[in-house]
C-alpha cells in the first residue's frame, strides 16, 4: 500500500539533514496523492461527515523553524485523537515518567481506538494514552482544581505547541457531545475498575473539548516539530515541555499512535506518528522536523489515506525512517587502514 514512485524518490533522496530541496519534495508528495480518492470520511460524529473530501494539506516544519506548505495547509479541522499525544506530553511533564507508566500504561491494545473489550481483556487498564480509554485517564490527570481549569490548561498547552492561540470548534464539540455515549461508557467502566478518581462524565467532557480544538496541517507540523526539537517550539522559540517528555511521547506514538495499524505504519514509514478521525496526521522525525497532513478520507482503522501515503513518500524521499541504516559504508569507515582485506571464507 505504501509503495512510492522510485524515480521520484531517487530524485529527492538524501540522508542526514533535511535537504535544501525540501519544499520541492513536499510539493511532489502533494501532487502525487492529491488525486487519490480511496477511503471514507468519518461519520460517527455527524459533523465530520460534512468535511470536504477534496481537501488535502501537507506541511513540513523543520527544527530550524523553516516551514514548507502544499495544498490546503491552512484549512481548519478538529484535531481529534491527535490531541492525545500533546495532552499526554503535558501530563507527563506535570506528573513524571513513572506515574504515567503506572497509571495509564504504555502497551498497544491491538484493538480499535474506542474498544471497550480492550479494557475488559486487561483487567480495567486503560492500556495506553493514545486510545480513548487511556486518553480519558490521561486527561483526568491534568493538574487543575476544576474541569474548567483543566480545559484551559489543555487549550493553552496545545496552543504553546502550535505557537498560536487555538480555539474550540463549538459545532464539532456539540456534535460529539450528542453522540459520545460510548466514551461516557468508557469513563464509567474505568471508574468501576477504580481507574478514575474524578467524575467520569466531567473528564469525558474535557476530553471531548480537547478533540474539538480547531487546527490546520501547518499547526500539526509545528506541534510535531516541537516534539522533534526537544520540547522547544522552533517557530516561537518557547520551551513547552522537556526533552525527556518528548522522548517518552515519541516512544508512545511509535508503539500506539496509529492504533492497531501502528506496527504496519512503523514497518513502512519508520516514524512516530498520531492520527485523528477528522483526517489529520502528525509524523515526527526526531531532531529534524515533522510532517502535518490533512485529508478527510480514512482507512478502516481511522487513519487518513492520503496523509499516510504522503508521509510514506516523504519518509522515503528524505531518508527519515528511524530504522534505516547503511551497514556497509559504516563498517568500511571503521575498518583500520592497515587491516588486510577479508579473504574468501573469512567474512562473517
Ligand atoms: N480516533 C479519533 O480521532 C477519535 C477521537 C474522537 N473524539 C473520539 O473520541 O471518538
Amino acid at each position: 500500500m505504501f509503495e512510492a514512485d522510485v524515480a521520484d524518490i531517487a530524485q529527492h533522496a538524501s540522508t542526514g539533514a533535511l535537504p535544501a530541496r525540501l519544499a520541492e519534495t513536499v510539493a511532489a508528495a502533494y501532487e502525487r496523492y492529491a488525486g487519490l480518492d480511496e477511503g471514507v470520511v468519518a461519520d460517527y460524529i455527524p459533523i465530520l461527515a460534512e468535511a470536504d473530501p477534496a481537501h488535502f494539506g501537507l506541511v513540513v516544519a523543520q527544527v530550524d523553524g523553516a516551514v514548507h506548505r502544499a495544498g490546503d495547509a491552512g484549512v481548519a479541522f478538529s484535531i481529534q485523537s491527535i490531541s492525545k499525544a500533546f495532552v499526554f506530553a503535558l501530563v507527563c511533564e506535570a506528573i513524571g515518567h513513572e506515574a504515567v507508566h503506572e497509571t495509564v500504561g504504555v502497551n498497544n491494545t491491538g484493538l480499535p481506538f474506542n474498544s471497550v473489550m480492550a479494557i475488559e481483556l486487561n483487567g480495567g487498564s486503560p492500556m495506553n494514552p493514545m486510545v480513548n480509554a487511556g486518553a480519558i485517564a490521561t486527561t483526568a490527570l491534568v493538574p487543575a482544581a476544576t474541569p474548567a481549569e483543566q480545559w484551559e490548561l489543555v487549550r493553552t498547552g496545545l496552543s504553546a505547541f502550535a505557537g498560536r492561540e487555538l480555539a474550540l470548534d463549538g459545532e464539532v464539540y456539540r456534535s460529539e457531545v450528542e453522540t459520545n455515549q460510548r466514551n461516557q461508557a468508557i469513563g464509567r467502566l474505568l471508574q468501576s475498575y477504580g481507574r478514575l478518581d474524578a467524575d467520569p462524565l466531567a473528564v469525558v467532557d474535557v476530553y471531548t473539548k480537547q478533540c474539538a480544538l480547531s487546527v490546520t496541517a501547518e499547526d500539526l507540523a509545528v506541534m510535531g516539530a516541537t516534539l522533534a526539537d526537544g520540547g522547544v517550539n522552533p517557530v516561537t522559540g518557547a520551551r513547552v515541555v522537556s526533552a525527556e517528555v518528548c522522548r517518552d511521547t515519541l516512544a508512545l506514538l511509535a508503539s500506539c499512535g496509529m492504533y492497531e495499524r501502528s506496527g504496519e505504519w512503523l514497518f513502512e514509514i519508520g516514524l512516530p506518528a498520531k492520527s485523528g478521525v477528522a483526517g489529520g496526521i502528525v509524523a515526527v522525525a526526531p531532531g529534524k522536523g515533522a510532517v502535518g497532513a490533512y485529508s478527510p478520507r480514512l482507512d478502516p482503522a481511522g487513519n487518513s489515506v492520503r496523509g499516510q501515503r504522503a508521509c510514506a513518500y516523504l519518509s522515503r524521499a528524505l531518508g527519515l525512517n528511524l530504522f534505516a541504516s547503511t551497514a556497509a559504508p559504516a563498517a568500511a569507515s571503521v575498518r583500520p587502514e592497515t587491516s588486510a582485506p577479508p579473504t574468501e571464507g573469512s567474512r562473517a
